[in-house]
């Protein structure tokens, strides 16, 4: 659907180049929710230009349904923007137009007969729940609801793709989530593409299928959510995922725990369909080892489950070695380490 094939940017400032988007290459497929997560100047917003032709890629190139977008004429280019939703972190409504005018615009744009367009306008803003809101003006409208007359103009022409630049960055919780749970909405119910950009990973672990992480440029890890989540590898992207799940309690609780004697703690993951097997319990009864659950929890991530417990077994040490070596056959398993201050 979308294609970045060795993409590159680099701006020109002065004599200094600086290299917003480097090498990369990932594909977008038809019907997912795809996520591209960095921090402030990783080169997400460029990434996401390039999907557009709001900016050219200086080498690289970018595919589009199949076409190269550097080999279309600027009226084709026209015609592909429209199949080609966006909305921004800070709206961009028109402030002088009502909540309907602003859904209407780009039907306007398109040559779209005035009475289609308000049959249209109607369903778009039944669509996002906001019918009662036609001839308020943004200003009187919540952050939230600013987002949905985004949202609403954004789908006006029909798009096959819809590009969300850090759409809930400007949101609070609650709102953020009911503007997730439309965008889910648009993806299942339309059909329509997701490429999303932000820095929460709450946002891609929401309505995420799968998910990048950018750095200096560079796309450093890619892959479905819940394998990225579950086992992630670069150690920028495990600095985004403690940044939503805190999965060993501090060193001082750690500390704490050795000086009374506790046991040694081993941290033991559950993925998926193993999760409801009762292996813990099955296996420790096996071995004649109690164990006692100090610290953790169990999740549920893109429909599955999750779990991550810190336990401690107690019995003598060749039934814990057993054990152990048992455990390790159907669940991850490491001892925990504890860090001196
Ligand atoms: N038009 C431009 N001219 C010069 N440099 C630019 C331009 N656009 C982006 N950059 C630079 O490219 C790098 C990547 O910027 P970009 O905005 O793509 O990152 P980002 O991940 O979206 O960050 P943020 O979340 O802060 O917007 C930064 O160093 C930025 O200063």
């Amino acid at each position: 659907m979308i294609e970045f094939k060795q993409a590159a940017k680099t701006f020109q400032i002065g004599k200094r180049k600086v290299t917003a988007v480097n090498n990369v290459s990932l594909s977008v497929a038809q019907g997912e929710i795809f996520g591209i997560i960095g921090f402030s100047g990783a080169g997400k917003s460029t990434l996401l230009r390039l999907v557009n032709m709001l900016e050219r890629p200086t080498t690289g190139s970018i595919q589009v349904q199949g076409v190269d977008l550097a080999s279309l004429s600027q009226k084709d280019l026209r015609k592909l923007r429209r199949r080609i939703g966006m909305i921004f972190q800070n709206f961009n409504l028109f402030t002088s137009r009502t909540v309907a005018g602003n859904v209407a615009y780009p039907l306007k744009l398109g040559g779209v007969p005035k009475k289609e367009i308000s049959a249209r306008v109607a369903e778009l803003l039944d669509f996002v729940g906001l019918s009662d809101k036609a001839n308020d003006y943004p200003e009187q409208l919540s952050g939230g609801q600013k987002q949905r007359v985004g949202i609403a103009r954004a789908l006006a022409t029909s798009p096959d793709i819809l590009i969300c630049d850090e759409a809930t960055s400007a949101l609070d919780p609650d709102t953020t989530a009911d503007i997730l749970r439309l965008l889910k909405k648009v993806n299942k119910e339309l059909g329509i593409t997701i490429l999303l950009i932000t820095h929460e990973m709450h946002v891609i672990q929401e309505i995420c299928d799968r998910v990048a992480v950018m750095e200096d440029g560079e796309v450093i890890e890619t892959g479905s959510v819940f394998d990225t989540f579950t086992n992630p590898q670069h150690p920028t992207t495990q600095r985004f995922i403690q940044s939503i799940q805190q999965d060993l309690p501090s060193d001082t609780l750690l500390q704490e725990w050795r000086a009374k004697g506790g046991r040694k703690l081993y941290r033991v993951i559950f993925k998926g369909e193993i999760a409801s097997d009762p292996v813990l319990s099955r296996l420790t009864q096996q071995f004649g080892v109690n164990f006692n659950i100090v610290y953790g929890s169990i999740r549920e991530l893109q429909e599955k489950f999750f779990g991550n417990l810190l336990v401690s077994f107690d019995g003598d040490e060749r039934s814990v070695d057993s054990l152990l070596a048992a455990l390790k056959e159907t669940v991850e398993i490491e001892e925990v380490a504890v860090h001196e201050s």
